[in-house]
């Protein structure tokens, strides 16, 4: 009976305890006077349903006009969501000194490639931005211009024979082919052709890494919650195999080049410079520039051929946005002798504005993140942001949002003239981020994106079929955003 007693009471007392602790934790922004979305115990505000994203943003972004941020939890963590532009705009640019961190896991012991650009903080984040970003000068992207259109010739000429077969095709896992083989060739100086190899070993790790989950939830819980914990679990955040692919692919191609004295005017030589700087500070190991080269792959291969799939979708719907681009590219190749050359590229106006109209309806990252360096008090509030929290800035709905973009649904390139880009607000698009820590790969981004679109259009004639969706529900196991159903278009040889 006694024992019946005590069981009872360690019972009470341990739940009483548990539902102080939650209590006490969930009461951090009722308490600082923050408008917040009402946490579930023990979640916060985490569903198992798991909306994607952008759904998630709704009910959040609707508080817009009332608050300039929103507070929810990540289980028992804060999380401030920015919803007013003159915040975000603080956060990215003026105010940058205070928000320079990303807040990510990084255990370089376990997992040397996680000690990458994307997720690094303070003054190791800043020296490798400051290497590398000479890496990314539109100079450097001509140079590399070429080698993306030799790609992008091969992938036409394979393409060819694809839809000879099949003609209705999911342009996703096409596309991605394509940029896998541009930043394998750039980033890694392999030439792969992932659509005629489908067992691509660059395409196979690199869908390994983004679409395999490699951690059961329980783990991604102590990374965010307890990443000093999760350090000593040596919990990694990346699997074992993607991780030494990638080690050992960039040890045999430096050894390679070192030993042959090859230059190819690509990413890894601009990093195996970096290996021989002479000052020791600066010198990078070649562990440090696996991490950067495959972030570079991670990187640049998906954001960009979401940005095509939506970007060719769009123009299945909208025939007479893709007649005129075609047009564009055509009158722009006659006057290059049929070639197309860097400076054509660039004349390329019309194509321009559609792509940067694509990433404004559907961002490739639906959201930016920071974290907080110092504690920061919200102008004209009495709310101070605390050193080490989390900010999530919600892209998708800044750029969904009726006051911002009428008819924000309506695919309408004209948005992005330059006049009505002066018109509004300079955060109103963030497709690339924005400030010193923005997307470093834009140019090469945009590149690849323009000389896919061009030699798919010059050749090719899309529209919807049956097994097009429309609407699209975005995938809420992926980063990047992605249709969940894929997109399959009908393509046919001009
Ligand atoms: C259309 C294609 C792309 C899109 C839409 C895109 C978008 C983004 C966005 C939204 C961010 C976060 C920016 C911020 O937090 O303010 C980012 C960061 C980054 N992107 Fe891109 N990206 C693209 C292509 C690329 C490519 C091709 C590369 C490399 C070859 C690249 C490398 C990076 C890196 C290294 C960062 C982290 C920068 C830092 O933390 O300092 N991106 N990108």
């Amino acid at each position: 009976m006694d024992l019946l007693i005590t069981v009872i009471l360690v019972i009470i007392s341990l739940a009483t305890f548990i539902y102080n602790y939650f209590q006490k934790k969930f009461s951090y922004w009722k308490d600082r006077g923050v408008v917040h979305l009402k946490p579930s115990f023990p979640l916060g505000n985490l569903s198992l349903k798991q909306p994607h994203f952008t759904e998630f943003m709704v009910d959040i972004y609707k508080h817009k006009g009332e608050t300039s941020l929103v507070g929810i939890y990540f289980m028992t963590k804060p999380i401030v969501i920015p919803i007013g532009l003159d915040l975000i705009q603080n956060i990215l640019v003026k105010d940058f000194n205070s928000f320079h961190g990303r807040g990510m896991y990084v255990n370089e012991v376990d997992d040397p490639l996680s000690a990458h650009m994307f997720s690094l903080d303070g003054e190791r984040w800043k020296l490798i931005r400051t290497k590398l970003s000479p890496t990314f000068t539109s100079g450097k992207m001509k140079n590399m211009f070429s080698t993306v259109v030799t790609v992008a010739e091969r992938f036409v000429e394979t393409l060819d024979d694809i839809i000879k077969l099949e003609s209705q095709l999911e342009v996703n896992d096409l596309l991605g082919r394509f940029t896998t083989d541009v930043i394998g060739s750039c980033a890694f100086g392999i030439e792969c052709n992932s659509l005629k190899d489908p067992n691509s070993r660059f395409r196979h790790y690199g869908k390994r890494f983004l679409d395999e989950q490699p951690l059961p939830l329980i783990m991604h819980i102590i990374i965010v919650l307890y990443p000093d914990l999760a350090r000593k679990l040596h919990i990694r955040a990346l699997r074992k195999d993607v991780t030494n692919f990638f080690l050992d692919t960039v040890r045999k191609t430096v050894e390679y080049r070192k030993g042959n004295d090859i230059q190819r005017n690509d990413f890894m030589d601009l990093l195996i410079q970096m290996t021989k700087d002479s000052n020791e500070d600066g010198k990078l190991t070649l562990e440090q520039i696996a991490a950067q080269a495959s972030l570079f792959f991670f990187a640049g291969f998906e954001t960009s051929s979401s940005v095509m799939t939506f970007c060719l979708y769009e123009l299945a719907l909208n025939q007479d946005i893709q007649e005129k681009a075609r047009q564009e590219i055509v009158q722009v190749l006659a006057s290059h002798d049929g070639i197309l050359t860097y400076e054509g590229m660039q004349q390329m106006t019309y194509l321009e504005k559609i792509i940067n109209e694509t990433l404004r309806k559907y961002p490739s990252v639906p959201f930016l993140i920071r974290s907080t360096v110092r504690d920061y008090t919200v102008p004209d509030s009495k709310i101070v942001i605390e050193k080490g929290t989390l900010l999530f800035i919600p892209v998708h709905s800044i750029q969904h949002d009726p006051e911002i973009y009428t008819s924000p649904e309506l695919f309408d390139p004209e948005r992005m003239s330059a006049e009505q880009i002066k018109s509004r607000h300079p955060m109103s698009f963030l497709a690339f981020g924005d400030g010193p820590r923005n997307c470093i790969g834009m140019r090469f981004g945009k590149m690849q994106t323009k000389i896919g679109l061009i030699a798919l259009l010059k050749h090719y004639r899309f529209s919807t079929c049956s097994k097009t969706p429309n609407p699209i529900l975005f995938d809420p196991k992926k980063g990047v955003l992605t249709s969940k159903d894929g997109i399959f278009l009908d393509i046919k040889k001009i």
